[in-house]
């Protein structure tokens, strides 16, 4: 299996290489030269799996020669082991029709464990073969960032650099980043947004001498194999509800396009998927472009569901180019111009494919509570408040006879004042998080510059080497 950039000016890729070097050199993100596909006679043998030999039996067509499915089936086994429900990825019916996949029961209790799990152990692995050291310098809303850290600490082989926006994630967010206290972790708070964050990254992996020389590596959902390891629970939500012989929908709490991306890719690979509901929240730039093919960057505004504070959602590249009849140089040129001016320019007959299989919806922060608040009262589910935008998008767009899956996202006690407000109830940190506001923090707040961060990156490595 080999991977192409979007861009198409950058070199073909294995899947290790892909893994390590995160973007493409041209700026673009990497996708399968070719979309593997899966039989009716697959699928149905899927059924079958725990989810862990799923997820290797899934992840095995996109790393090829790379890595086989026996080793595969280990690395996920150890990556699924540490998970506090044994169903993993467990679906729940909430209303007629609608149902929750909740995908929070990992370690950092987020989404972001179920690929940044499997991961920690991709990197192991490929490293100690190559006997290599990379630096991963990730941009985080909230979520992503504990969970890699919580892949990669204590790793002699990563050292991992976590930017977050300062004082925009919630305070157990920031706390599960920053009580880490092994070495080769550092968080750096920037005097910014998100997409500054994930801007700043992108520069640095642009600048090719000092990424080489760092030797840097993604585990945003800019990298391929976090899209890849995201797809296997589509897989088993279908699977569970009658795929691959009835069609499914799913909604999902959308800010970085990644989640949503992943469902997109298992269509791709030919399980049954009618529709695909984005949830935003005020941050609607997707929702915009879904009901009116307007992509127009406004500024970040905070809300109840700071994870989806981001206007710029980088895997949108992905399908575009896939929607482009992957032709890499309108792709290029469409993405430049959206750099430059704040809008991109999405041709009609491009926007209209896209809503055949793409609805959104956006609550504002009062509509949010509200969602949290009836489904509670209604049916005694704690969603968090990212979840309840989805489970809202699903329960808007679900048409009869096509059970609908809205992914929960987030555990309700990483956003306790949210909860608190909209239900009176403050839930519970798991046992692992209990002490988690009595541990020490340790971070340094940084000016939103490439130079800052350059110079923390450098420390960074420097440190570790000594
Ligand atoms: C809890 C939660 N929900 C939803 C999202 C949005 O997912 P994506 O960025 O893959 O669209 C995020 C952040 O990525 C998140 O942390
Ligand atoms: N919501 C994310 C933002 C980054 O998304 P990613 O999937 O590209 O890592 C977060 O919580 O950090």
């Amino acid at each position: 299996m080999r991977y192409i950039s979007t861009r198409g000016n950058a070199p073909v890729l294995s899947f290790s290489d892909v893994l390590l070097s995160g973007l493409a050199e041209d700026g673009g993100l990497y996708l399968p030269q070719t979309w593997p596909e899966f039989s009716l006679a697959d699928w149905q043998a899927m059924r079958a799996l725990p989810y862990p030999e799923l997820a290797a039996r899934i992840l095995a067509r996109f790393t090829g020669s790379d890595i086989d499915e026996d080793t595969l089936k280990t690395l996920c086994a150890k990556a699924y082991a540490g998970f506090d429900h044994p169903a993993i990825v467990p679906l729940t019916q909430v209303e007629d029709g609608l149902f929750v996949q909740e995908l929070f029961h990992g370690p950092t209790l987020a989404f972001k464990d179920m690929a940044m799990q499997v991961l920690g152990q991709l990197f192991e692995y490929v490293l100690t073969q190559r006997d290599e050291h990379v630096t991963i310098v990730g941009a985080t809303s909230g979520d992503t960032g504990s969970a890699a850290i919580e892949a990669c600490r204590g790793r002699q082989r990563l050292s991992v650099i976590i930017l977050h926006p300062k004082g925009r994630t919630s305070e157990v967010q920031r706390r599960q980043m920053t009580t880490v206290r092994e070495p080769n972790v550092t968080n750096l708070a920037v005097e910014g947004t998100f997409d500054d964050c994930q801007d700043l990254v992108k520069s640095l992996f642009a600048d090719i001498p000092f990424r080489q020389e760092m030797h840097l590596s993604a585990v945003n959902s800019i990298n391929w194999a976090r899209i890849a390891a995201q797809i296997p629970y589509y897989v088993h939500a279908a699977l569970a509800l009658g795929a691959p012989e009835r069609e499914v929908s799913f909604a999902v709490p959308t800010g970085n396009f990644g989640n949503i991306l992943a469902a997109w890719a298992a269509r791709k690979m030919g399980l049954p998927i009618r529709q695909l509901c984005v949830g935003s929240n005020r941050n609607d730039i997707l929702t915009r472009f879904l009901n009116a093919n307007d992509m127009t960057i406004k500024g970040v505004v905070p809300s109840l569901s700071p994870s989806m504070d981001i206007q710029v959602s980088s895997n949108f590249e992905r399908l575009l180019f896939e929607l482009l009849g992957r032709d890499a140089t309108a792709c290029a040129r469409i993405m430049t111009g959206f750099r430059s001016t704040g809008h991109m320019d999405v041709p009609a007959e491009v926007w209209e494919n896209a809503r055949t299989l793409f609805c959104g919806l956006a609550l504002d922060d009062a509509q949010t509570e509200a969602e949290i608040r009836t489904l509670h009262q209604r049916s005694g589910y704690m969603a968090d408040p990212h979840s309840a935008i989805g489970i809202a998008a699903g329960r808007r767009f679900r048409q009869p006879g096509i059970p609908m899956v809205a992914e929960a996202t987030a555990h309700p006690a990483k956003f306790p004042d949210a909860m608190v407000a909209a239900t009176g109830i403050h839930p519970a940190l798991p046992v692992h998080l209990a002490d988690l506001f009595e541990r020490e923090e340790r971070y340094r707040t940084v000016p939103a510059t490439e130079g800052a961060i350059k110079d923390a990156v450098r420390a960074a490595v420097l440190s570790n080497a000594g």
